[in-house]
């Protein structure tokens, strides 16, 4: 071991991203271990031997080959209680209160970069790596660590990371963010890495075929899912609904409403167990209140401030103001009406390329 050399544990998924994490932190001269979580349960997300999940036992084993072929140690470490606790349950408990949440946003701030980052530090290590898509840079002159979005914008994936700390950030790096995501694929053929051409993983690691009604059935007491009226907007009934957690804003298929004319979820109401359905229009809003915030190159909102807010991992930021309030509580002006602000996602506010911070929508104001 050479004491020189700053270590750096890797985060292996398995996946060609945080496999050429690992190759390119090496050739910057950091001595790297690599380690896989295990966060569920591998007989859960083997679906007929496909490949559904970053925990599978495929991943396993494919990031163990590519460890052996870099020759760097490697670990796999149990996660099951942790991310049950505070990923699953979680995400059952918001979709039961009518939220729609954003599971990798607390596993990012519960999972990777708390308890594994924990657990890097206690290894020795000097950081934490994976393979997000982001940049992260330290600002002399606010001294501050900053988050960048990635070069490829089709890849950028700062949106789940708002929440980062500027403790974790210290000892966080993500060498991906320069690189689009071709070049990371022709960087592992180029190293000989076997899992250069492997698809890219699915939307929620744990949900099988990304059906998550079906995980909740499974997943949650059988009583704790009621159905429901679906009023419209005048609040009559329209028709009887399955359970809250089974819809999301801006749902239109699946509804089994016959109106005469399109609707949608426009609104989920847990004191009365309802589901508010409306036309496509009553979609459109301008503003929005989130609370959960967290800055990431200021320290705090102290007044407000023009930013481009994004209210979904896909959709575009747009323009807004944001305010403080109260209450450790932020309202989000946008310029122009967005469809479909839902509660329980992350707001997350940039300004220029760079991560602002971000909060979870509370509601629609
Ligand atoms: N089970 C896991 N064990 C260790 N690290 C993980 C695990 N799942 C994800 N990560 C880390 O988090 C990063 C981002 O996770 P995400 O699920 O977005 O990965 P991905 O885009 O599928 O990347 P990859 O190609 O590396 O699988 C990964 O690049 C990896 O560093």
């Amino acid at each position: 071991m050479n004491s020189n050399k700053k270590l750096v544990l890797v985060a292996m998924s398995g996946g060609v991203d945080s496999s050429v994490t690992a190759a390119l932190l090496m050739e910057q001269g950091y001595e790297v271990i690599g380690a896989t979580m295990q966060i569920w349960d591998p007989g859960r997300t083997e679906v007929a031997g496909d490949f559904v999940g970053c925990c599978s036992l495929a991943a396993v084993e494919d990031a163990r080959s590519v460890a052996n072929k870099l020759d760097i140690p490697y670990y796999v470490l149990n996660f099951y209680d942790l991310f049950r606790q505070s990923v699953v349950e979680n995400f059952c408990q918001e979709y039961l209160a009518g939220r729609t949440p954003n599971p990798c946003v607390v596993c990012n701030r519960k999972i990777k970069f708390e308890a594994l980052l924990k657990k890097a530090l206690a290894l020795g290590a000097d950081y934490l790596a994976t393979g997000h898509y982001a940049r992260i840079d330290y600002d002399e002159s606010t001294g501050r660590y900053t988050v960048k979005k990635a070069r490829d914008p089709r890849k950028d994936q700062t949106y789940f990371l708002y929440n980062l700390t500027q403790q974790q950030l210290a000892h966080t790096l993500m060498p991906l963010g320069d690189y689009t995501k071709d070049e990371v694929r022709r960087m592992a053929a180029e190293r000989g890495l076997k899992v250069a051409e492997k698809p890219e993983s699915q939307e929620i690691c744990f949900v099988p075929d990304n059906n998550y009604r079906n995980f909740l059935r499974e997943n949650v007491a059988d009583n704790a899912i009621k159905p429901g009226p679906f009023l419209n907007l005048e609040g009559q009934e329209v028709g009887r609904h399955e359970g809250i957690a089974f819809y999301t804003i801006g749902q239109r298929r699946g509804l089994g409403l016959a109106m005469g004319e399109r609707v949608y979820v426009v609104d989920i109401d847990p004191v009365r167990n309802a589901v508010i359905v409306g036309p496509e229009e009553a979609l459109d809003r301008k503003r929005l209140l989130a609370g959960d915030l967290n800055f990431i190159s200021i320290a705090q909102l102290t007044g407000p401030r023009q930013v481009e807010a994004q209210i979904r991992y896909n959709a575009r930021p747009a323009p807004a103001t944001i305010t403080p309030l109260p209450g450790d509580l932020v309202q989000v002006e946008f310029a122009t009406p967005q469809r479909a602000i839902t509660p329980g996602q992350a707001v997350v506010f940039y300004q220029d390329d760079y991560l602002l911070g971000g909060g979870t929508i509370r509601g629609q104001a």
